[in-house]
C-alpha cells in the first residue's frame, strides 16, 4: 500500500503573468441591420482601436499581449497564443487557455473549430500526444495521458463524459488543488482516442439558439488534459500537470438577445458568474483585497488555479466588430486589460509514493475493506501483478534485499516529510541523501554479515577440532555486546550479533561496523560504553559536581525529552546536533521507540563516549545559561 505525499519545487519565485490575447471574428452583414460597418479594427499585431462612444470622432486605444484580426487562421491563433504553454505540462505544471467575450464573437469557434477549421481543442490535445511522443526515452520518464470534461449549467456541475451524472460537488483538498470527487477521467492513448470521447461528449453541452447566436453555448465548458510522467528509475516519483481548456459561455444583454423563460435563467447564472470573475480579476489586481471571491460561483472556484494560481494562463478575449455588439466589445475589452495585469506562480507538482508501513488489521477490519471494495481488490490483484513483473513502485522497494531497512527508510522519509516547518527543496536532497547513507550501511552490513558467517563456519571447525579455548576467547567480544548476557554458551556467541543487526539493520550496524573493525580492541570499546576513557572522567565531570543535582536532573530531563519528541528542527536546536545526526536520531526513535536514557544516545553512529560527555556539558551548560 502507497500513500501519495505531495511535494512541490519549493517556494516557487518564478511568476508567469496571464497573456492576453484579443481575437476580431470578422465582420458578418447579417450581424449589422443598420449596415453601420465594423466599430473595432486592428492597428498591428499588439494594437487595436475602437470608436469611442462619448465623441464617435475619437477612438479608444488598447495595447495587449498579440492582437489576431480577422483574417488571422485557427493555426495561428494556435502558434501563437496556445503552443508556447503546453510543454510546461509535461513537466508536471499547469497551464490553462480559456476563451472569454460576447455571446456570438468567436469563443466556440476559437476553442472548438469546425471539422474543416480545427480549433484550439483539438490542435492542443494533438500537440500533447506530440510532445510525449517526441520525448527522449533516455530522458527516464514514462507519460500517461488522461481527459475529463465537464460543463457548468446554471450553476451545476455536470460530467459530460458521463451525461446522467448529477450537479458534482467541488472540493479543495489539503495541497490547494480544486477538485471534483466523481468526475469521469478517462485515460487516452492517441488522439483519435481522444476524438472518440470527446465528439460525443461536446454534443452533451447545453446550446440553444439566441437571438444573436443560432447555437449559442449556454455553459461554461471545461476540458482537462491530465499528463503524469512516472520516472523509470524511481517510480514512486511522480509529476503530473493539467490542461484546463475552457470555453466559457458568453455575457448577455437580454434585451437584445431576446432571452425569456429558461433562457433569462440560464442568462443571469451565465452573466451572474462572469460578474464574478470580474470580481476576482479587480481584487486580484487590487493587490490589498482581503479575500479574493473564488467561492462566489463555481466557475472561479474552478478557475481558481488559472487567475493568480499556478497555471501558465493565455485568455482569449473574442470580439466581434458590429455595431450591436460595441458595449459587449468595449467591457470585454476592459475586461481584458485589467486581466494581463494578473500574475501568476507556476510551479511543478510532484507526489512521492510511501509505503505505508504494514499494520496489522483485525479480521473485522479485513473483511469490511475487502467486502464492498472491488476496486480495492483490484488493485490489490493490479499491484500484487505488477510486483510480480517487478514494474511497480512497491515491487521496487519489495526488490531490494532488506525490506525492514527500506521501511523504516521510508517511514523516517515520512516522519521527515511531516515536519511542517522544512524547506521542501532541502528535504528531497535529505531523502536522497539518507538513502545513499542507508545504502552504504547495508553494503556494510552485508560485507558485517559475510565475515560472520566465516567466523561461524570457523568456531564450527574449531569446536570439532576440540580447540575449546581458543574458540571462546575469539567469541568472547561478540558476546559482549549484549550487556545482560554473563553466560553465554558457545553457539549463542557466534549467532546473536547477527540476529540483532538483522532485525534491527538501520541503527545497530553502527555498533556491529565498530565491533567487526576493531576485534582486537573490542574489549576497551565496549568498556567505554560504561566507563570514560582514561584520563578524561574527572574533566569530564567535574563540571558537573559543581551543580545542584536536582538542577542538574531536571536540565537531562528536559534534554531526553527533547530527543523523544523533538522534530527535526528542534533537535537541531540542541547544542553540537546538526542535520544528520538529528536525522540518525529521528532514525532511533523510529525503530527503537524512545530512548529510556541519555546514554543511548551513544548508539547513534559518530556518537562516541566523548562526544557524549561534551554533549551533555554543552546542553546542560546551554540551558542553565538561559
Ligand atoms: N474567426 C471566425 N471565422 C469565421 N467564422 C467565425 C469566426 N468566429 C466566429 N465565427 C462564426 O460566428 C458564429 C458565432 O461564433 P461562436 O458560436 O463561436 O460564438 P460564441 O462566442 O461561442 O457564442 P456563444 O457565447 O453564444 O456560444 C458562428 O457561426 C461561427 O462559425
Amino acid at each position: 500500500m502507497a500513500q501519495r505525499l505531495t511535494v512541490s519545487d519549493g517556494v516557487s519565485k518564478k511568476t508567469s503573468r496571464v497573456r492576453v490575447a484579443v481575437r476580431l471574428r470578422p465582420y458578418m452583414s447579417r450581424q449589422d441591420e443598420k449596415d453601420e460597418g465594423p466599430c473595432v479594427r486592428g492597428l498591428d499585431s499588439q494594437n487595436l482601436e475602437i470608436i469611442n462612444w462619448r465623441n464617435a470622432t475619437e477612438t479608444v486605444k488598447y495595447h495587449f499581449d498579440v492582437f489576431h484580426g480577422e483574417q488571422t487562421t485557427q493555426q495561428e491563433v494556435f502558434l501563437s497564443s496556445v503552443k508556447p504553454i503546453l510543454p510546461h505540462i509535461l513537466n508536471g505544471q499547469n497551464a490553462s487557455v480559456f476563451a472569454y467575450g460576447p455571446t456570438g464573437a468567436g469563443k466556440t469557434h476559437t476553442m472548438l473549430g469546425t471539422a474543416e477549421q480545427p480549433g484550439v481543442i483539438p490542435r492542443a490535445v494533438r500537440e500533447v500526444f506530440n510532445l510525449v511522443s517526441a520525448k527522449d526515452e533516455d530522458e527516464g520518464w514514462d507519460y500517461s495521458i488522461g481527459m475529463s470534461y465537464l460543463e457548468i449549467y446554471n450553476e451545476k456541475v455536470l460530467d459530460l463524459l458521463s451525461p446522467n451524472s448529477q450537479d458534482l460537488p467541488i472540493r479543495e483538498n489539503k495541497d490547494k488543488n480544486i477538485l471534483i470527487p466523481g468526475l469521469t477521467h478517462t485515460a487516452i492513448s492517441s488522439f483519435s482516442d481522444f476524438d472518440k470521447h470527446f465528439i460525443p461528449a461536446t454534443l452533451n453541452r447545453t446550446t440553444a439558439s439566441t437571438k444573436l447566436n443560432q447555437r449559442s453555448s449556454r455553459s461554461h465548458a471545461i476540458l482537462l488534459i491530465k499528463v503524469v510522467r512516472t520516472q523509470r528509475a524511481l517510480p514512486h516519483r511522480q509529476q503530473t500537470g493539467k490542461l484546463y481548456l475552457v470555453d466559457l459561455a458568453g455575457s448577455e444583454d437580454n434585451r437584445r438577445t431576446g432571452n425569456q423563460g429558461i433562457r433569462l435563467k440560464e442568462s443571469g447564472a451565465i452573466n451572474l458568474s462572469l460578474f464574478t470573475l470580474s470580481k476576482v480579476v479587480d481584487a486580484l489586481n487590487s493587490g490589498t483585497a482581503a479575500r479574493i471571491p473564488y467561492r462566489d460561483s463555481k466557475l472561479t472556484r474552478l478557475l481558481q488555479d488559472s487567475l493568480g494560481g499556478s497555471a501558465h494562463s493565455v485568455m482569449i478575449t473574442n470580439i466581434a466588430p458590429e455595431y450591436r455588439y460595441y458595449f459587449d466589445t468595449f467591457s470585454a475589452l476592459n475586461f481584458a486589460a485589467k486581466s494581463k495585469l494578473i500574475v501568476n506562480k507556476p510551479f511543478t507538482r510532484e507526489t512521492v509514493a510511501v509505503p505505508v508501513l504494514p499494520v496489522k488489521r483485525s479480521r473485522e477490519e479485513h473483511e469490511a475493506v475487502g467486502s464492498g471494495a472491488e476496486p480495492h481488490k483490484k488493485k490489490q490483484k493490479e499491484e500484487k501483478k505488477s510486483e510480480q513483473d517487478g514494474s511497480s513502485p512497491s515491487a521496487h522497494y519489495h526488490s531490494l534485499s532488506e525490506p525492514s531497512v527500506m521501511e523504516r527508510l521510508i517511514a523516517l522519509e515520512k516522519l521527515m516529510m511531516s515536519c511542517q516547518d522544512r524547506n521542501r527543496q532541502s528535504v528531497l536532497k535529505d531523502v536522497a541523501q539518507s538513502r545513499k547513507e542507508i545504502q552504504e550501511l547495508k553494503e556494510k552490513q552485508r560485507e558485517f554479515e559475510r565475515k560472520a558467517t566465516l567466523l561461524s563456519q570457523l568456531a564450527k571447525e574449531k569446536s570439532s577440532s576440540k580447540d575449546e579455548a581458543a574458540f571462546k576467547n575469539t567469541l568472547a567480544p561478540l558476546q559482549r555486546k549484549q550487556p545482560n548476557v554473563t553466560k553465554p554458551n558457545k553457539q549463542q556467541a557466534v549467532v546473536q550479533p547477527m540476529q540483532v543487526s538483522q532485525l534491527q539493520p538501520l541503527q545497530h550496524l553502527a555498533v556491529v561496523r565498530k565491533q567487526s573493525v576493531c576485534v582486537t580492541k573490542e574489549k576497551k570499546k565496549l568498556s567505554d560504553l560504561v566507563e570514560p576513557p582514561d584520563g578524561k572522567e574527572n574533566v569530564e565531570s567535574s563540571w558537573e559536581s559543581q551543580l545542584d543535582k536536582s538542577v542538574l536532573n531536571e536540565s537531562k530531563q528536559k534534554i531526553l525529552h527533547i530527543l523523544n519528541t523533538g522534530c527535526l528542527k528542534e533537535l537541531k536546536g540542541l547544542q553540537q546536533i546538526g542535520d544528520k545526526k538529528a536525522k540518525l536520531i529521528l532514525g532511533w526513535r523510529e525503530i527503537q521507540g524512545h530512548f529510556t536514557k541519555l546514554e543511548d544516545l551513544i548508539n547513534i553512529e559518530g556518537m562516541t563516549q566523548k562526544r557524549f560527555s561534551s554533549f551533555m556539558k554543552a546542553n546542560i551548560l546551554s540551558a542553565l545559561g538561559k
